[in-house]
This record gives structure tokens, sequence and C-alpha cells, in this order.
């Protein structure tokens, strides 16, 4: 597809979503086409969901059937905005994407993981990340942070989970990044904003080949001859 498409991952409180709005600001800048997006939600239908699954109402069904509801929303994502977005040649970039279902869903002695395979393949038909930023803090940091940003009353269902369990996510995100080295790149999150911000660009330019000040010479020479 013409397009990039980029994902965020990482425990809760890492720092994802103030990292891509500062990426996609600066994108911006430089004249790229950017479209931001996060998930569970994206689309009417998959915020819809995004309420059941994050209020609790639908912890007793089970990890499977919550992986279900994950994938439905993705899938409706896929195709009202993140598939039309790469085919105009959009850089897409989404908080949180398809990992966030194999480490949240799969932590559990419970589910399928050749159901949650096949789901996973259905579910994004073909579509696939070309660059996952992992954004790497400890548990504890995270859980503070998240914990300083909303009331304990507000924290959702995953949230409000155990410090063990969020230990065992971050465990689970940085043997993604260990087992498609390619696709991943684990980056730091404990530092200041600005130096995080920085070795994400790094990883654009290296990983993607995105040098966003050639972009902006390229539309400056554009605007002058055209
Ligand atoms: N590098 C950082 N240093 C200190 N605080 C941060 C940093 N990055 C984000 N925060 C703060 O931590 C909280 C969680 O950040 P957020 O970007 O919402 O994380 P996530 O989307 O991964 O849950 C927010 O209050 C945010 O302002
Ligand atoms: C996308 C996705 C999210 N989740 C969880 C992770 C988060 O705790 C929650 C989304 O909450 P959100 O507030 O968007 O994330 P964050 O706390 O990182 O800013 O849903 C899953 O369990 N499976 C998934 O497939």
């Amino acid at each position: 597809m013409a397009g990039k498409f980029i994902t965020f991952e990482g425990g809760d409180g890492s720092g994802k979503t103030t990292q891509v709005l500062r990426l996609a600001k600066m994108l911006r800048e430089y004249g790229f086409d950017v479209v931001t997006t996060r998930e569970p939600g994206g689309t009417p239908g998959a915020d819809a969901i995004r309420h059941v699954v994050l209020s609790g109402a639908a912890r007793d069904f089970g990890p499977n059937i919550e992986a279900v509801l994950f994938a439905a929303a993705r899938a409706d994502h896929l195709d009202k905005v993140i598939r039309p977005a790469l085919e105009e040649g959009a850089i897409v970039i989404c908080d949180r994407f398809h990992d966030s279902t194999r480490v949240y869903q799969a932590a559990t002695k419970d589910l399928d993981l050749a159901f949650l395979d096949r789901l996973e393949t259905a579910t994004l038909d073909g579509v696939a990340p070309d660059l996952t930023i992992i954004l790497d803090v400890p548990a504890e940091l995270g859980y503070e942070r998240a914990k300083a940003r909303r009331s304990e009353a507000e924290a959702d269902r995953f949230e409000s989970d155990a410090l063990d369990v969020h230990a065992e996510r971050r465990e689970r995100f940085l043997a993604i990044a260990e087992d498609e080295p390619d696709r991943c790149v684990v980056i730091d999150g404990r530092g200041e904003e600005e130096e995080i911000a920085e070795d994400i660009v790094a990883a654009l330019e290296d990983r993607l080949g995105l040098k966003p000040e050639d972009e902006k010479a390229e539309r400056a020479s554009e605007t002058v001859s055209g």
C-alpha cells in the first residue's frame, strides 16, 4: 500500500498517547499527510465495543470472547479508517493495535492460542504495521503515571489489574519485539518526553527511511515550481 502504518504499543502509562501526538504534530509540520487513531476505537462501532470491554461488562465472557470483541472493533477500524488512509498514501499512527491483544488477552492460561492466531489472521486480512514502536517502562512507573492521570475510580478494566500483571505484560511486549525484530523497535520510555521523541524519529529514519527534512524541502520545491 502507498502509505506507512506505524503502531505504538506498551503498557498503560508508558507514554504512547503523548508520543503519538508529538510525532503526528512534527510530521504534519514537515508536510506529511498523517492520520492518528487508537484502539480499541476509531469508528462509532469500535467505540461502542470499547465501552463494553473497558467498563468491565465483558469480563465474565472469558479471554477468547473478549479477544473476539477486540477483533470485531479492529476489523471495522481497518475497513473504515486504516486501510483507506493507507491506500491514499497517508502515514497512519495507531495508539495500540494487534500486539495489545496478543499481550493483554493472551496473558491468561484459559486462552486458546491457536484460536487467537486464526482470529488475528482473519482480522488483519493482509494488513500489518510497517513499524511498531514499543515504549518500555518498568511496570511501577507506568502504573504510577496512569494512576496520576486518572482517579482510581476511573481506572479501566485492565489498568486496575495488580502490578505483577502489568510486569508480565511488559515481558510479553519485549518477547514480541524479540520475535519480530524487523517490525518492532523497543524504546526506553523512562526519560524526558523530548529525548524519547528523538529516539522515535531516529527509528522512523532508520526503519522506514522517512526523513522529515527531505519531505519539507520537496514540498517547498513543489510549491515554487508548481
Ligand atoms: N516521558 C514522560 N515523563 C513523565 N511523564 C510522562 C512522560 N510521558 C507521558 N507522561 C505522562 O504520563 C501519563 C501517561 O502518559 P500517556 O501518554 O497517556 O501514556 P499511555 O498512552 O501509554 O497510557 C500522562 O499524564 C503523561 O502526561
Ligand atoms: C487494543 C487493545 C487494548 N486492550 C486494553 C489495553 C488498555 O488497558 C485498554 C485501552 O485503554 P487506553 O486507555 O486506550 O490505553 P492506555 O491506558 O494505554 O492509554 O484496553 C486490550 O486488552 N486488548 C486490545 O486489543
